[in-house]
């Protein structure tokens, strides 16, 4: 079962028109790639090469699991987060990681070194409004240049790895000054930098340690994805399109690949997309998936999934067991270890995920897989999501019950908003919003009061701001007693619950307002 407390979510996203293709075209350049044997591939600007249908080069089926690793000799995915690479160190770590393991036959899964990507996410904000002159200076900038240089200097590599990236880099921020604005699909573009330069990196090295390592653009390995910038969705087409091209390089010149997490290519637009925060674990899990790999590694830094975020409880010990069930709810819910898509593609094609601390290589980590022993389980994690948005809608009865919840949901779809956890009586209907969905602080509001509007049209609406959901992932035959004893403890503390739901996955419990008014408790298997 799981639980989640959910209290208030806020996200915003920005609609602008895309503009960028001006800005595509005078970005678009050749940058130096590290290839085994010093070749250079050609690096694109925000519109990527396009195949028709956005198929991709999808011929190729599937393999099913175990037949990758005869046929092209790999055996697990090992994904590295921004953490496991942040610095040379760290990347002579992983890289020793990675050799120690010879029995294994890896595909290399990389984040963007560090905080990389908060960077350039705060040096494309800020490039909005400094103006093109001063765009050269902002202060990320310099820090992403600094850290790339230095990693490359310390590592032995040759600057130029990076250096074709780190001049596109301010090019592209001073075109945003210039243009005032950061659209989804450029800042897709402007982030991918990140996963470009620690692939080409850490592919260099491995070469230099006589391992021989090959990069991949995810976007030009075959990830096709939907043209959600910031949030996309991988298409089916992904899984033959990545099966068939690693599977065929390996076969001509057998190498390490060293993939870009967290990045795609739109199958219409064909420019960069990424695949939300966090979005490296959904590419380690779909290349899991694409060649049939025994196990996918998701490497962090910390022992495994963990009973409940340590930077709020800092005695959380790992979970050593969980199904994807159980993992996809604690991800969806809020916690930040993994992304919450990242189970689907591993559980379609049945191929156990083992969550592993980079620091801490021989602790055994969390292994996830299609089922477990509940019957010792009692509550297994718990989840904290923050400033959560709720509604309260009471119908006025104009419609009958079932014409009630239609239109309910038919304005949320018209307007593009996702619900996050939903409790119903006859009359009425609570409900939270996912904030994944929301991008920009303005339109939320703006959308919040377009969904609002419409839905007065047929009910008396509550806006609850700043909540929080607390989620109980835990075994759902002891229901009771995890409630029992949560309702005790919330009971002591203050806190009101404004909201209960259970997950249909029967794993989790969720949401409530401020900390002393509990909005919604959900529960789940
Ligand atoms: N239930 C949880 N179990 C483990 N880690 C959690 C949990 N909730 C939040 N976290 C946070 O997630 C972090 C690990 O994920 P992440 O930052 O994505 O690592 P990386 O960037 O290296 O992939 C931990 O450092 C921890 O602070
Ligand atoms: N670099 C991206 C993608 C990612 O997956 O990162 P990490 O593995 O460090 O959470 C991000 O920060 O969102």
């Amino acid at each position: 079962m799981v639980a989640a407390l959910r209290l208030a979510a806020v996200a915003w996203d920005s609609p602008t028109a895309v503009s960028a293709s001006r800005l595509g075209r005078e970005r678009a350049s050749l940058c130096a790639a590290a290839r085994p044997g010093g070749q250079c591939c050609a690096r694109r600007g925000l519109v990527l090469r396009c195949q028709s249908g956005g198929g991709a080069a999808a011929t190729a089926a599937t393999l099913k699991k175990g037949e990758a690793a005869d046929a092209a000799g790999f055996t697990v995915v090992m994904k590295f987060g921004g953490s496991s690479v942040s610095s040379a160190a760290r990347m002579r770590e992983m890289a020793d990681l990675i050799l120690s393991f010879p029995e294994e036959r890896p595909v290399v899964v990389l984040s963007a070194m560090g905080k990389t990507t908060n960077n350039l996410l705060q040096a494309g904000e800020k490039a909005v409004s400094c103006g093109a002159p001063k765009a050269s200076e902002i202060n990320e900038l310099a820090v992403i240049k600094e850290l790339h240089l230095r990693t490359i200097d310390e590592l032995g590599l040759d600057s130029s790895i990076v250096s074709g990236f780190l001049d596109e880099l301010e090019q592209l921020l001073k075109g945003v000054a210039m243009m005032k604005e950061l659209t989804l699909r450029t800042r897709d573009y402007l982030v991918s930098f990140g996963e470009c330069m620690s692939t080409r990196i850490f592919a260099a090295y491995l070469n230099k340690l006589g391992k021989k390592a090959r990069q991949y653009d995810a976007f030009d390995l075959g990830f096709i994805t939907t043209d959600d910038f910031t949030n996309a969705d991988i298409l089916e087409a992904t899984y033959p399109a990545v099966a068939k091209r690693l599977h065929g390089d390996w076969i001509d010149d057998p190498a390490i690949p060293v993939v870009t997490g967290f990045l795609g290519k739109g199958w219409k637009s064909c420019a960069v997309t990424t695949l939300g925060r966090g979005g490296s674990d959904l590419t380690a899990t779909t290349i899991g998936k694409a060649l049939g790999l025994r196990e996918i590694q998701v490497w962090k830094d910390v022992d495994g999934v963990l009973t409940c975020d340590p930077n709020i409880y800092a005695n959380a010990v790992p979970v050593p067991y969980l199904t994807f069930d159980e993992a996809a709810e604690l991800a969806y819910f809020g916690a930040q270890v993994l992304h919450p898509q990242s189970m689907r593609p591993a559980r379609e094609g049945g191929i156990p995920v083992r969550v592993k601390n980079s620091y801490n290589r021989h602790a055994p980590g969390t292994v996830i897989t299609k089922t477990r022993d509940m019957r010792k389980s009692i509550l297994t994690s718990i989840v904290l999501k923050s400033n959560i948005t709720m509604l309260d809608i009471v119908s006025t009865r104009m419609l009958g019950q079932y014409g009630f919840l239609a239109k309910v949901f038919s304005i949320f779809e018209d307007l593009g908003i996702s619900v996050d956890s939903v409790a119903t009586s006859e009359v009425s209907i609570s409900l939270t919003l996912d904030p994944s969905k929301l991008w920009s602080r303005e339109l939320i509001q703006q959308e919040l009061d377009n969904v609002v509007e419409e839905l007065e049209k047929i009910a008396v609406v509550h806006l609850l701001q700043h909540r929080s959901i607390i989620s109980l992932i835990g075994n759902v035959q002891r229901s009771s007693l995890i409630l029992e004893k949560a309702f005790n403890v919330l009971r002591r503390n203050g806190v009101n619950v404004q909201m209960i739901s259970q997950g249909a996955s029967k794993v989790i419990i969720p949401p409530l307002p401020k900390w002393n008014e509990l909005c919604f408790l959900h529960m789940a298997k």
